[in-house]
């Protein structure tokens, strides 16, 4: 770890920002040898107006807009900078110069073949785009943010440099899939896997080589078919409980953060489906709850750390901080130690017959599956396991449902077909694994919100041997920043690149993945290092997007504060997202003229009944 050190402080520099929820227009210098030049224009993602909390209409008054103001005139610099040609490196690196110069001296092409091949030298590879600069340049807004201006200019893969130190940002779809996919075992974790050691060890998700390959080939096999099918009826229960909890803030007309109540939504999904622990934290807030929110803000902290305070000697054993967070780490590793060897003993005492869908229904948890499948590992290995996907399927699910909310209360027609379709699916009752195929137009709202705000947004690596990138060589020991950000908004692939359309996903046609969208699209990673959870967490997202929509209408709250981006692993709002949330009401019933026979049809909502969650709903019982 140590030897990365000084990269880790520059580039956790890069990631201290937040931004305000805007839209970058790109507008074409001829200056510039007609490349690409963004003035920061933003377009409209802002509120309807008279609605509280939209960008411009945060209650902070006169604070607020002299730092936009100052902000923009910031941006408005920085474009210009760029724009002057300031950031530009020459693109030729010196043998292709000297190459270059002696052919303008007549020196024939067969002799500097030769003479090029016999003094070895490296290939004439032209030398990538780099955009140099200052970091302060773009400290004060979300990371991926300066990155899609840049990448307008410099396009699919550019040297970010700042003094000695660089990265490189790749925006281009075939590069992704080079590094992803195609040469994937030339590239490790880099420093992703240095941030994360505190908290997942040698987890699937910063563990490589080796380690990786057993662990995962261990893990997948416990996410199958019957395994997910049997989580939906539990997204169903968890989403049912936050129901009741808005059904309550409705009632008494208060507003609610959503952010906050999405994140202990997916708290409880994940703690049931991966160890079968019920946090219980849509209801309660205990030592444990407390202890995980501590570990994972600290992993946060430290990926956007500015230096790495956790490996100063003595600081580290006596900062306040570190001290909570060492208490909370340990906390949590000793629950997950409990339920390792509760779990332990549940399969010592089971008659077992262990086959490819083997599920435990009393513990259809992950961790009972590994257990049984007889998984020989350490109890460090398999909690360091365990941390990861409770981690992985934690923030990433509640900030897609999070900006899903957001974009929907912003397209009140999205939010109209949304809720048409599941009236007509699910009617009034629970989730099942059958209509996962049949909200289909729910799931094109999901891999839309996760086109506009990909979790996470960018993809980290670092390469362990040279490899060519497109036109380009590369060293070993580069550090690379995959911005999936920039693929999902790149302006010449997607039409009306920021809007949030779902119509752009026919739903006749197939689930948009980053197959068959040739790694333009990549909202679960791909290659051999693509999420595990990609169908448990679709899945999840339906069910809650599905199970709320059907019952609640949600609108952003008079006088909430402004939605803006801060990032750590994932995109969170600044001041959460606070939402008004009413009852849905009845559509009007139309009367008809024939008298119908006496015959009780239990598809007709009748009001009055008892809804899923057990309630007597006047208004809404048949969407509950
Ligand atoms: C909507 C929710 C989710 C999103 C958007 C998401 C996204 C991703 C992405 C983009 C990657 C690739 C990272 C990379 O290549 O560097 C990844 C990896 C991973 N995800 Fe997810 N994920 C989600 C939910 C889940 C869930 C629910 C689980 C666990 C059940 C999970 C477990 C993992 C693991 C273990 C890896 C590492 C796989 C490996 O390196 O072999 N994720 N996820």
């Amino acid at each position: 770890m140590a030897a990365s050190l000084p990269f880790l402080h520059f580039s956790a520099q890069i990631l201290q920002t937040k931004v305000h929820s805007k839209i970058f227009k790109p507008t074409v210098n001829p200056k510039l040898n007609g490349s690409c030049v963004i003035s920061c224009s933003y377009s409209s993602n802002e509120r309807e107006p008279g609605r509280g909390g939209g960008v411009d209409s945060g209650g902070d008054g006169g604070v607020k807009s002299v730092e936009r103001l100052l902000e923009e005139k910031r941006r408005a610099k920085l474009s210009d900078r760029i724009a002057s040609g300031e950031y530009t490196v020459k693109k030729y690196s010196f043998p292709g110069q000297f190459r270059n110069g002696l052919s303008k001296l007549g020196v024939s092409e067969e002799v500097l073949e030769f003479l090029f091949k016999w003094m070895g030298g490296p290939e004439d590879y032209p030398r990538i785009p780099e955009a140099k600069g200052t970091i302060g340049a773009i400290r004060s807004e979300a990371f991926f943010i300066p990155l899609y201006r840049l990448y307008l200019i410099y396009g699919g893969i550019f040297r970010l440099s700042f003094g000695p130190k660089s990265l490189l940002i790749v925006s281009d779809p075939l590069i992704a899939k080079r590094i992803l996919k195609d040469n994937s075992k030339a590239y490790s974790k880099g420093i992703l896997a240095e941030i994360l050691d505190f908290v997942m060890g040698k987890g699937l998700i910063p563990a490589d080589g080796e380690i990786w390959r057993v662990r995962r080939r261990a893990i997948v096999p416990a996410l199958h078919q019957k395994f997910v099918a049997k989580m939906i009826s539990m997204f169903g229960e968890a989403t049912d409980r936050l129901c009741k909890k808005l059904d309550a803030a409705a009632s008494d007309g208060e507003d609610v953060e959503m952010e906050s109540l999405f994140s202990r939504l997916t708290l409880d999904i994940i703690g049931k489906a991966v160890f079968n622990y019920d946090f219980d934290s849509l209801k309660v807030d205990t030592g444990i709850v407390e202890a995980v929110y501590t570990v994972l803000r600290e992993a946060e902290d430290r990926s956007v750390a500015p230096i790495p305070f956790w490996e100063i000697p003595i600081w580290k054993d006596i900062s306040p901080k570190q001290k909570s967070v060492n208490a909370a780490l340990k906390l949590v590793n000793e629950t997950l130690d409990n339920l390792i060897a509760i779990c332990k003993r549940m399969v010592d005492e089971e008659e077992l017959q262990f086959h490819e869908e083997y599920m435990n229904e009393q513990d259809p948890s992950i961790l009972h599956f590994l257990l049984a499948s007889g998984d020989d590992v350490s109890s460090k290995q398999l909690r360091d396991d365990l941390m990861t996907m409770l981690i992985a399927g934690h923030e990433t699910s509640a900030a897609v449902l999070t900006w899903t909310f957001y974009l929907l209360s912003k397209e009140p027609n999205v939010m109209a077909k949304l809720q048409n379709e599941v009236d007509s699916v699910l009617g009034d009752r629970f989730p099942v694994i059958d209509d996962m195929k049949k909200l289909k137009y729910t799931s094109r709202v999901i891999n839309e919100s996760l086109r506009l705000y990909p979790q996470p947004p960018i993809l980290i690596r670092r390469s362990l041997e040279e490899d060519t990138l497109g036109k380009y060589r590369i060293k070993r020991g580069e550090d690379i920043f995959i911005s999936v950000w920039n693929l999902h908004r790149c302006p010449s692939h997607w039409e009306d690149a920021d809007k949030f359309n779902p119509e752009r996903w026919p739903l006749d046609g197939p689930n948009p993945n980053e197959t068959n969208q040739n790694f333009s699209y990549l909202p679960f990673g791909g290659g051999p290092r693509k999420c595990i959870g990609d169908m448990f967490a679709s899945f999840e997202t339906v069910v809650a997007v599905a199970m709320l929509v059907r019952r609640f209408d949600f609108q952003m709250a008079l006088g909430a504060p402004p939605v803006e981006m801060t990032t750590g692993a994932t995109i969170h709002t600044t001041e959460g997202l606070k939402m008004t949330v009413t009852r849905r009401r009845q559509p009007p019933i139309i009367p008809t003229l024939e008298t119908p026979t006496v015959k009780i049809d239990s598809s007709i909502n009748i009001p009055s009944v008892k809804t899923v969650s057990g309630q007597t709903d006047e208004v809404s019982s048949a969407r509950s």
